[in-house]
C-alpha cells in the first residue's frame, strides 16, 4: 500500500509476513501539541501510514491539521491520508485518502487522485465489496470490526477468514482495523493482513504511544 513508505526491511519491521502498522489519529486532537506526540510515536517504530481522521471540522481546521501533521509523517517516509476527503486530500499533498461507502463516489476519486496517490476503501466484512473496491482501483481494502471497540460505534464484524480469503484470492493488500491491539492481533497476522489500523492500541497505550508501537511491532514480530 503505502506509496511513499519504506519496504518493512528497510525499516527493520516485519520481514516474515510484510505485516506492518497503520496508525489512524485520535478522534480529537489539537495540531500543534500532537504533532510531538505524533512524531514520538513514529519514531518508536515501524509505522506505515498514518491517517487523519477527524470529524465535523471546517476545511479550514482540517487544512491546519494537516499542514502541520502532514510534515511529521512524511519527513519520515510515512504516508499520510486523509480520511472521508478525496478532493481535500489532494489539494492538500497527502499521500491519499481512506473512504467509507457512504463518503462519496469511489470511482471518481480514484480518477481524481490519480495513479500516484492512494486510496484506501472500507469493505466492512463484505466479500462483495472487497471484489468491487478491488476493481476500481483500491491501493487497499480494510476489512472490520475485528474486535470491540470503543473509537468508533461500528455496525459490521469480521472473522479473520475473509483476511485469508481476501490474501488467497487477490493481490490488493488487506487492513484489518477494530479494536486490535498487541494482544490480540496475531489471528489477524496469521491470516495475511497487510497492515494492522489502530487507534487506541497506541494512542491510549497506558505508557504512552511510543510504548504502543513498540508494543504493537513486537506482537506483530511474534505473530510473523
Ligand atoms: C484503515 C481504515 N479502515 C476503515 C476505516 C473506516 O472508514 P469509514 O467506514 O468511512 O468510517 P470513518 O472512519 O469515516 O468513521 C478507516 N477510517 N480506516
Ligand atoms: C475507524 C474505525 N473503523 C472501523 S473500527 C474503527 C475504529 C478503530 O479504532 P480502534 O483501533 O481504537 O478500535
Ligand atoms: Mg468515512
Amino acid at each position: 500500500m503505502p506509496r511513499s513508505a519504506k519496504p518493512a526491511e528497510e525499516q527493520g519491521g516485519n520481514r516474515e509476513t510484510g505485516c506492518r502498522l497503520y496508525l489512524v489519529t485520535p478522534p480529537a486532537l489539537e495540531p500543534a501539541r500532537f504533532a510531538d506526540i505524533l512524531a514520538a510515536a513514529l519514531d518508536a517504530g515501524d509505522v506505515a501510514a498514518v491517517q487523519l481522521r477527524l470529524k465535523d471540522l471546517s476545511d479550514d481546521a482540517l487544512r491546519r491539521a494537516i499542514d502541520v501533521l502532514r510534515p511529521v509523517a512524511q519527513a519520515r517516509d510515512v504516508a499520510f491520508l486523509l480520511n472521508d476527503r478525496a478532493d481535500l486530500a489532494k489539494k492538500t499533498g497527502c499521500d491519499g485518502a481512506h473512504l467509507g461507502q457512504t463518503d462519496g463516489d469511489h470511482a471518481a476519486a480514484r480518477k481524481l487522485l490519480g495513479p500516484d496517490m492512494m486510496l484506501g476503501i472500507t469493505c466492512h466484512a463484505s466479500r462483495h465489496l472487497a471484489m468491487e473496491a478491488g476493481e476500481l482501483g483500491a491501493d487497499y481494502v480494510a476489512f472490520g470490526a475485528f474486535f470491540p471497540t470503543s473509537t468508533k460505534t461500528v455496525e459490521h464484524h469480521a472473522e479473520p477468514e475473509i483476511l485469508a480469503w481476501w490474501t488467497e484470492m487477490f493481490e490488493v493488500p488487506s487492513v484489518a482495523i477494530g479494536g486490535i491491539n498487541a494482544t490480540n492481533c496475531a489471528p489477524l497476522v496469521q491470516a495475511g493482513a497487510d497492515f494492522l489500523a489502530v487507534v487506541g492500541a497506541v494512542w491510549n497505550h497506558p505508557d504512552g504511544p511510543a510504548a504502543g508501537v513498540r508494543a504493537m511491532n513486537e506482537a506483530i514480530a511474534a505473530a510473523s
